[in-house]
């Protein structure tokens, strides 16, 4: 089969042109972190944010130009906003716009925030993240999201972690979601929520082994390609860690913030430190932390211990200058409850886990709602 190049795709874009403009995007400058990997074309689409809605058919017309390419076996096309000026950004960030020279995508770009996938219908998203693996991130995600919805917001539920998707077992779903078109998937429904992971798509035994770009574009197509449909706010259950995969993520999703969960172990809150220090650097606010886990209730006699030592991710969390959003106890029914998949929001409401988790939301969602997730006055942490 013919070998597509760059150059063959970048070809195909000089037909498209900016119905705006009168000009084609390639030499607008338009098209960035364009990728070709065996066929497997994709690239992301600089525009105004305000002119984002109105330029789906640019969108698809650029896919389209790239398909007729021989030898092409997927395009995948995106609209990310162009912040005009680079705003906030070193000089050298705010440099001219173009594809990545031959060979390299999107990873070899530097760290930066100038590309924003944008999602029309989705008012906010939120990352939920931990610096590592096994603290409870994706309970935390999935309770936070219903408890969101228990306030009466619309939710969706994206499960990014295809290391190890979580969300079918947890949210009790399992089948795979249909499509009418051929190219988009209507997200599956549980208890209210519109959900998609990547634990659908493939089985869940299967060991999936993701290359950077590989992620970057099935993350793409979750948030793109679903019908989410009007959202209040899309939870994004994160991979867990700090690696190349989850920068490029925080970086090209337009995340409005992002939560950080934690242990009480010192080892964790380092973790943790480095977790919020990715998203700053992205310039993702960090909404705050959430301590998980955070000491033992007794299931018998109800009695507390602080089995890991009590109060560290709130100590951390105003030292570094980060909102701490709550502390949920280690307890068998929020195990039990994920496991069975009836999340202990859904299945004991009245519970005061329940209870602590819809605090958390309330907080999560006043700072986003508000527009006032704490990015100006956060110190950046500098590690010793
Ligand atoms: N507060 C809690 N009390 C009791 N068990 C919990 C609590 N939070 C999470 N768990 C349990 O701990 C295990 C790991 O949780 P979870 O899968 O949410 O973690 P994670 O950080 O998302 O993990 P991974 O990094 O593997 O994705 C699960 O069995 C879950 O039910």
């Amino acid at each position: 089969m013919a070998r597509v190049t760059e150059d063959q795709v970048l070809a195909a874009l000089k037909a498209v042109e900016d119905p705006d403009k009168g000009q084609d995007i390639v030499s607008l400058g338009m098209v960035s972190g364009l990728v070709v990997k065996d066929g497997n074309v994709g690239f992301a689409i600089e525009v105004d944010p305000q002119r984002g809605p109105q330029l789906e058919p640019l969108r698809q017309a650029a896919e389209k130009a790239v398909d007729g390419v021989p030898g092409v076996l997927s395009v995948t096309a995106v609209l990310t906003a162009h912040r005009p000026g680079g705003q906030g950004q070193a000089p050298q960030q705010a440099a001219p716009r173009q594809a990545p020279p031959a060979g390299q995508g999107p990873q070899a770009r530097p760290a930066q925030n100038t590309q924003k996938a944008l999602v029309p219908g989705i008012k906010a998203i939120i990352a939920v993240a931990s610096g590592k693996g096994g603290v409870g991130k994706s309970t935390t995600a999935i309770n936070l999201a219903l408890a969101l919805k228990a306030s009466g917001l619309t939710v969706g539920l994206l499960d990014a972690d295809i290391y190890g998707p979580s969300l079918p077992r947890m949210m009790g779903i399992s089948g795979r979601p249909t499509t009418e078109d051929g190219k988009t998937l209507k997200p599956l429904e549980r208890f209210g929520i519109k959900c998609m992971s990547i634990g659908f798509l493939v089985p869940e035994d299967s060991p999936t082994i993701w290359r950077g770009p590989m992620v970057m574009s099935a993350l793409e197509q979750m948030l793109r390609d679903v019908l989410w449909g009007e959202l209040d706010v899309l939870v994004v259950d994160m991979p867990p860690g700090t690696g190349d995969a989850q920068l490029t993520m925080s970086q090209r999703v337009p995340l409005a913030g992002a939560v950080i969960v934690s242990t009480p172990q010192d080892i964790a809150l380092l973790d943790a430190r480095k977790g919020l220090n990715m998203f700053r650097k992205v310039d993702v606010p960090v909404l705050g932390i959430i301590e998980n886990m955070s000491y033992f209730l007794c299931p018998s006699c109800g009695e507390r211990s602080d089995i890991f030592g009590h109060g560290g991710a709130r100590d951390e969390a105003e030292r570094i200058g980060v909102d701490f959003l709550g502390e949920v106890p280690l307890h068998m029914e929020i195990r039990e409850t994920s496991d069975a998949g009836y999340p202990i929001v859904v299945s004991a409401p009245e519970s005061a886990h329940s209870v602590a988790y819809k605090a958390i939301a309330d907080k999560v969602w006043a700072k986003i709602g508000s527009g006032d997730s704490g990015r100006r006055d956060a110190p950046k942490i500098v590690f010793s």
